[in-house]
């Protein structure tokens, strides 16, 4: 008895650790970040930043990149959290997403939508008072496009679903721009273009790889409803648009021959990869390409922003 009663004693940990609210705080305010989907949103940034830069010339204010990323940003995460309370009864069933902070019940899912509503209202605030409305207007549909469209209604009802919801993912590069410049300009809606044609193949390939996921969820994704020989094929023809839709920066001369060089090695190996993918049923193939569809993403927003200082710089 004695025994059991030190051993009771060494494994608890003191009280100060288990009740310090402050580190309680601090794992609520983890768990309120994983609403955000933080790396999705990070790489968004990334394109609406290089939207706002190829807009003018030179740099743009600082105060317009710190108030546009800061509203589309925040606009985003409440974009993200409110997709979470929507899909939790989906994430709980899916391995990929059942530890996520609503299936293991950290956040309830008033909290999640008190926080996603403030970080909006805030975000679509600062646009307006800081930006121009024109910017928070179409961020605030851009919100709506994924939190409510994609996420309470295409998502369940259509394959085409990520297809149609990829308006939304694309607009940041074009939110950028307009934040810059007030108004729609054609050379915006081609970066938007490049996403849009980006995304399926970005997502199906994931998709593959997860395909029990989805059909136990019962999501009605396209290698779910189409099997995969037809998705694979889907892959390549949107691989080939998007390959078609990178020329267009080039041809339009928005942007020069730095561009051209990186963007035809990224699509080079981006070709590569979907004909992989066609020709083999290994899921890791599958998810190298995924993987790879965000190095190319991210890589191409780079270039294209190097491309444009280097030509305003030499
Ligand atoms: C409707 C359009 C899109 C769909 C359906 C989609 C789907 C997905 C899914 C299901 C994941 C896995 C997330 C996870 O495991 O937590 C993911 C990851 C990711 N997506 Fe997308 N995506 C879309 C648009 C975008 C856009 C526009 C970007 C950026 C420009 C992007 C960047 C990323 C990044 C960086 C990751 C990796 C996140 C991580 O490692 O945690 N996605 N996407
Ligand atoms: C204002 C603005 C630009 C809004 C866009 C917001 C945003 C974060 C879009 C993310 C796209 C994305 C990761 C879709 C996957 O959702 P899913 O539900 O199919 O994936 P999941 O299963 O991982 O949740």
């Amino acid at each position: 008895m004695q025994h059991s009663n030190i051993k009771h004693s060494t494994i608890q940990p003191p009280d100060h650790i288990t009740q310090s609210p402050a580190i309680e705080a601090i794992s609520q305010w983890r768990d309120y970040l994983g609403l955000c989907k933080l790396k999705v949103v990070a790489v968004m940034l990334l394109t609406a930043l290089v939207g706002m830069c190829l807009a003018v010339p030179e740099l743009p204010a600082f105060s317009t990149l710190f108030w546009g990323l800061s509203g589309i940003g925040l606009a985003s995460c409440s974009a993200a959290a409110v997709n979470h309370v929507v899909d939790s009864h989906i994430d709980e069933k899916m391995a990929r997403t059942r530890h996520r902070p609503l299936p293991q019940g950290k956040i309830t899912h008033q909290q999640a939508l008190l926080f996603a509503a403030i970080i909006g209202v805030i975000g679509i605030t600062a646009l307006v008072i800081f930006i121009n409305p024109l910017t928070a207007w179409l961020t605030l549909a851009s919100l709506i496009g994924y939190a409510v469209v994609y996420s309470m209604w295409l998502k369940r009802a259509t394959p085409q679903n990520i297809v149609i919801g990829g308006v939304a993912g694309a607009a940041p590069p074009l939110l950028g721009w307009v934040a810059v410049t007030g108004s729609l300009d054609p050379n915006s809606l081609l970066l938007m273009l490049i996403i849009f044609a980006w995304t399926p193949p970005h997502f199906w390939a994931l998709c593959i790889a997860r395909k029990a996921d989805y059909q136990k969820a019962g999501i009605p994704m396209l290698p779910v409803t189409h099997g995969e020989a037809f998705t694979k094929l889907q892959i390549i023809l949107y691989t080939l648009l998007m390959v078609a839709t990178t020329a267009f920066p080039y041809l339009t001369q928005m942007s020069g021959e730095f561009y051209l060089i990186g963007v035809v090695a990224l699509n080079l190996r981006f070709m590569q990869w979907a004909w992989k993918v066609y020709n083999s049923d290994d899921k890791q193939v599958a998810m190298g390409m995924f993987r790879y569809s965000i190095t190319y993403i991210m890589m191409l927003f780079v270039v294209l922003l190097i491309d444009h200082y280097y030509a305003f710089f030499s």
